[in-house]
């Protein structure tokens, strides 16, 4: 019997109900649910009582006493699972991916080497997800000397992959991305762009379908709006191009250093410096308002962010500025795919994430070039 389906007897004996659907290995993504008859829209498809959650309660008191009171739930639910040699949550346990799959999978573990070739916000996802684990691991390596490091790493990443939002009187005044618990089955849960609609009470967590599936088809939840450099760097894997509708490509790195110090000061002032995109259908008015600075005279800059002159005097002028500078990105963008190409760090199906994400994002520029590209063409006719 697979480690999914005893997990299933086990989970049903303790309360867990599911409704028309069930877990199943999905070729590339390790194990996922999908429905088992037709649903509708709405259905109520997985039950978990609260009794089966990990949560900051249910840590034993043998780990929670020993660690401070301000420890994040995420480490603590990690030095749980990391120390827990109980046969309790054996069955859970063997469904989780293996320590080998965690590490090659997720980008926190990956070579730093190779960590350097993801895009903006990939990198700056690692390099949080970098800081709360050491935070984490220092307080734990002190208090549990003999865990070894890398067994904190693979719970920690697991908590990191796992849980789901969850807020109750005690933890309503933590941070919200700590207020979080693991529950069994609803954790194989894959993600799509829009999912299944989750919610909790006193008595679990309800998960319920967003729209209507067919016999076989993999029923998903959302993780969270995310592109896919975020997804990547969270949760080791890119949607397919298409497949996701908050997929975006940061240009922070081709605007900002085009900023001199004076129009950094004036973006700044007026909550604009950084934090440029696009996606699919449109580069973001931040974006445009930056570029606009170098532009035009400031003052004229002054009236369109205050809204006394729309701006379309000078539209043609901005567009072409941004053409320019998503030619670099997308020229910087191969020269990043080449230089992975001669890389040693890392893995192969590492480096070739990194490269598969790199090409969706000259797609997604190529495509905003050859737009902006004929709306010029259109204005000088
Ligand atoms: C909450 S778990 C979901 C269950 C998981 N597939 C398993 O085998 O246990 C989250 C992990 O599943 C995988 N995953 C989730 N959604 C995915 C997707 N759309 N495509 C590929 N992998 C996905 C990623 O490895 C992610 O870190």
């Amino acid at each position: 019997m697979e480690a999914h389906e005893e997990l299933l007897l086990w989970a049903k004996q303790k309360g867990v109900q599911l409704h028309g659907i069930e877990p199943r290995r999905m070729p590339g993504r390790g194990v996922g649910v999908v429905a088992t008859e037709p649903l509708k829209p709405n259905q109520v498809l997985l039950e978990v009582p609260t009794s089966l959650l990990k949560s900051l309660s249910s840590v034993p008191r043998s780990v929670s006493r020993k660690l401070p009171r301000d420890m994040s739930v995420h480490g603590l639910l990690a030095a749980d699972l990391a120390l827990d040699e109980s046969a309790t949550h054996s069955k859970w346990d063997a469904v989780m991916p293996t320590k080998e799959e965690v590490m090659a999978s997720l980008p926190l573990a990956w070579d730093p080497d190779l960590q350097e070739y993801f895009p903006k916000p990939a990198r700056d996802s690692i390099r949080k997800q970098q800081t709360r684990f050491k935070r984490d691991w220092d307080i734990v390596h002190a208090t549990f000397p003999s865990l070894l490091e890398e067994d904190y790493l693979y719970a920690w990443l697991l908590v990191n992959t796992r849980t789901f939002y969850y807020t109750t009187p005690r933890t309503e005044k933590l941070p919200r991305h700590d207020r979080m618990i693991l529950q069994p089955v609803a954790d194989l849960l894959n993600h799509a762009d829009e999912g299944c609609s989750v919610s909790f009470d006193g008595r679990g967590f309800t998960i319920r379908s967003g729209r209507a599936y067919a016999a076989g088809e993999e029923v998903c939840i959302c993780y969270g709006r995310h592109g896919n450099d975020v997804l990547l760097a969270e949760y080791g894997f890119a949607l397919a191009a298409g497949r996701n509708r908050w997929d975006e490509v940061c240009l922070d790195d081709a605007v900002l250093p085009r900023l001199s110090a004076r129009h950094r000061r004036h973006l700044e002032d007026r909550g604009f410096l950084g934090n440029y995109r696009l996606d699919a259908a449109t580069v973001c008015y931040r974006t445009q308002v930056a570029l606009r600075i170098l532009c035009v005279p400031l003052g004229e800059w002054r009236d369109v962010v205050d809204g006394l002159d729309d701006g379309e005097a000078q539209q043609g002028e901005v567009d072409r500025l941004l053409i320019l500078l998503l030619r670099e990105l997308r020229e910087g963008a191969r020269e990043t795919i080449a230089n992975i190409e001669v890389a040693t760090a890392g893995l192969d199906h590492q480096r070739q994430a990194l490269k598969d994400r790199w090409v969706q994002i000259i797609d997604l520029v190529s495509s905003t070039i050859l737009r902006l590209e004929s709306s010029v063409a259109q204005e000088s006719t």
